[in-house]
């Protein structure tokens, strides 16, 4: 029975060809031609052969579910971009070897303030190496973004908007990635430390867990300095009003399934290339006890000249804190909050969120030239009392003996090594309130997995770049 009907339906498909032999005729010389075109077309054909072995190479997963990020870090002394790939859980995945693509280059954007197209074809190496580490066909679905930081800032909004115009014009012209609107701008302060803290927080696998269990960052660059740190609910409505014109203190993030109030702040002029020039501004052309003994020169920033003079009796630690307390304004009668940080900012409370710091960039970079980090090492765990230590060695010592006390000091940062570490401790301890012998890790990188990812404000941005629809 089953056979008669097998073979009753085949006779009656054959039949049913034949009767129709005409219409498939007329519909399959068309797709013949067409399969024809698109195996033949170079271009065509090329990117049937990409696709094919960027899945294989991926190992079956597919490349359809992964995210690619391009962000620049247009920061104040140099401009780096990282490439991070990301799979369908928003982890990170290896490119290469690494987690990351990371290249950096100096000066930064701000170094051609009356030039925006030089300042802009500053990034053209930068650019093009990470667009090639971008699988071809995923180019223009992946977002690049452009975030200047304190440099930019200072330079004020013309020269600013001029040089970041003449950016944009650079990955138009150059590049195939997705430049989405705001996606070439100067980061506000408290959008910098927010990131920061989000890529902390997500490499240490801490985002989703209560805010308390979370760490908080402060990133000292050259042209400025961010802390970041969530506290309660509670703490986030007695946070005061912003003055006009300021950022607000708090910002609500969603991340993980969980909201998070941030405290931020950033403070513009005192990242730590631009606190030496607050601090030799105290003395105003005279010698300064900040400056190492047997240094007489003159110190550049931001288009200014300031005279850098050791004093004849030599640097010395306690005049020299008296002056970084001074250029900090670390002063309770500008606070109208019930606590202040310094320069009448409120310091956010305190809590949970405060209990374990990741102190990045400058903190690590001097530690480990003052010997007191290992620089092969991406943490440090280290206490701001080992930066005045470190400091009280190096205001006693004579410019001459630098380089054997201190062999891994950079030449250029010898004659003010003193200041720069009593003004980094000055910042933990008189400025953000930590104790003196509080448990703080220093961090250039973080591990994730085998890998380790540089501690630096761009992830987050990428993480935002590819979550949002
Ligand atoms: O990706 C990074 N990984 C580690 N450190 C970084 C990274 N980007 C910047 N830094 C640190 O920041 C310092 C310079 O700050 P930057 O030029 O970004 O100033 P800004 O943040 O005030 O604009 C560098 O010397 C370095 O210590
Ligand atoms: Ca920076």
């Amino acid at each position: 029975m089953t056979a008669k009907r097998a073979i009753g339906r085949h006779e009656s498909l054959s039949d049913k060809i034949h009767r129709h032999r005409g219409v498939l005729l007329l519909i399959s010389i068309p797709a013949v031609l067409i399969t024809l075109v698109v195996v033949l077309m170079p271009g065509a054909s090329t990117s049937v052969v990409e696709e094919y072995a960027l899945r294989n190479s991926e190992g079956g997963g597919g490349s359809d579910s992964r995210k690619y990020a391009v962000i620049f870090d247009a920061g104040s002394s140099g401009s780096r971009v990282h490439v991070y790939c990301f799979d369908r859980n928003l982890d990170l995945v290896p490119l290469e070897n690494e987690l990351e693509l990371f290249l950096q280059l100096k000066p930064g954007l701000s170094a051609y303030p009356n030039d925006p197209r030089q300042s802009a074809n500053s990034l053209v190496s930068l650019l093009d190496k990470a667009e090639a580490s971008v699988p071809h066909e995923l180019r223009p679905k992946t977002p690049v973004r452009v975030g200047a930081t304190a440099g930019l800032r200072a330079l004020g909004h013309e020269a600013s908007e001029n040089i970041l115009q003449a950016v944009r014009e650079l990955l138009k012209d150059r590049s195939r990635l997705k430049t989405e609107a705001n996606a070439v701008t100067v980061l506000d302060g408290t959008q910098e430390g927010s990131y920061q803290w989000v890529t902390i927080n997500y490499l240490l696998k801490t985002l989703g867990k209560p805010y308390s269990e979370t760490v908080g960052v402060v990133d000292l660059g050259g042209g400025s300095v961010q802390m970041a740190y969530a506290i309660s609910e509670e703490d986030a409505a007695t946070a005061p009003k912003p003055l006009q014109g300021e950022d607000s203190y708090v910002r609500e993030m969603y991340l993980k399934g969980r909201k998070y109030f941030l405290y931020v702040h950033s403070y513009l002029h005192y990242g730590l290339l631009a606190a030496r020039a607050e601090i030799l501004k105290v003395s105003e052309g005279s010698n300064n006890p900040c400056i190492v003994t047997g240094y007489d020169g003159t110190y550049k920033y931001g288009g200014k000249a300031f005279k850098a003079a050791a004093s004849p009796s030599g640097a010395s630690l306690d005049e020299c804190r008296r002056v970084a307390l001074n250029a900090l304004k670390v002063n309770d009668s500008l606070c109208t909050h019930m606590k202040c940080t310094f320069g009448g900012v409120w310091n956010g409370g305190g809590g949970g969120g405060q209990k374990n710091m990741f102190v990045a960039s400058f903190f690590f970079d001097r530690a480990a030239e003052a010997g007191f980090v290992d620089p092969t090492q991406p943490v440090a765990t280290v206490h701001p009392a080992d930066f005045e230590k470190a400091a009280s060695q190096a205001c006693t010592m004579k410019l001459g003996d630098g380089k054997t006390k201190f062999p891994l000091v950079e030449e250029d940062n010898l004659p003010y090594l003193c200041l720069d570490l009593v003004y980094q401790y000055t910042l933990l301890v008189d400025g953000f309130g930590l104790k003196p012998s509080q448990t703080i890790t220093l961090v250039k990188k973080v591990k994730y997995g085998e890998h380790a990812v540089e501690a630096a404000w761009p992830l987050g941005s990428a993480i935002e770049a590819v979550s949002s629809p």
